[in-house]
């Protein structure tokens, strides 16, 4: 996937794992959200009762298998071996995963995502061969226990204005109330979890998210 590519891939990307769904099923979740219009998808599988071993490796086979079928780029989050077992995508790491040079080294085919929150972050990840970048928290979110202080759609011009030219995606507290500024400060699309998971109709949530950002 070139640049262009991935920079449309990441218009609306659902982030989720089973503890996000309100009890629902993960892939009827996921189902729904791309017959709404996600665009891109990312198992974070984190949190309460977040699965683990076979049943991790069961589920992540038929969300990858559910993707493929309608051609949405399969990104696993953290786990290197879980993402070249479910033969994904590719991968998104923080600043406090493997380092990104070594798992761009590693993964050479793969899309690999990074976490930035400030310009130099961004220019490390960007020197360390990052294909794309997660910015947040963009709004309070009470999804990641342990997100760093909110930055606000700021942080994503501020990172525009300093060069940073790379496919990059707003996360944390994004929804459809305040989608279109993380969009206007120079983001190609936006990431969320609850904003579709934990929705009462994922299907609708993801299309008028997507109506949004058209
Ligand atoms: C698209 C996207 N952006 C940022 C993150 C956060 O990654 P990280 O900081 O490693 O935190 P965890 O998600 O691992 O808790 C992400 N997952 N996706
Ligand atoms: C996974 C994640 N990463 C963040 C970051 O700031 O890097 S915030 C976040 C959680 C986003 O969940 P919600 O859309 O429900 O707020
Ligand atoms: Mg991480």
């Amino acid at each position: 996937m070139n640049s262009e590519e991935l920079r449309k891939a990441l218009r609306l990307y659902l982030v989720m794992g089973s503890p996000n769904c309100g009890g629902a099923d993960p892939y009827a979740v996921l189902e729904a959200a791309i017959a709404g219009g996600i665009t891109m998808f990312q198992l974070r599988e984190k949190g309460a009762g977040a699965l683990q071993g076979s049943a991790l490796l069961e589920l992540g086979a038929r969300l990858r298998s559910l993707c493929a079928q309608h051609q949405i780029p399969f990104i696993v989050n953290d786990d290197e071996r879980l993402a070249l077992e479910l033969e994904a995508d590719g991968i998104h790491i923080g600043q406090e995963d493997a380092p990104a040079a070594a798992v761009r080294q590693r993964l050479k085919h793969m899309i690999v995502g990074v976490s930035a929150h400030d310009l130099g972050e961004a220019q490390s990840a960007l020197a360390e061969g990052a294909d794309y970048l997660g910015v947040g928290p963009q709004y309070a979110t009470r999804t990641k226990l342990d997100a760093r202080e909110v930055q606000g759609p700021a942080m994503i011009a501020r990172m525009r204005e300093g060069g940073i030219g790379l496919p990059l995606v707003g996360i944390g507290g994004i929804d459809a109330t305040n989608a279109l500024p993380v969009i206007r400060a120079g983001a190609d699309g936006v990431a969320v979890v609850s904003a579709i998971a934990g929705a009462r109709s994922p299907q609708e949530a993801a299309s008028e998210l997507i109506r949004i950002l058209q």
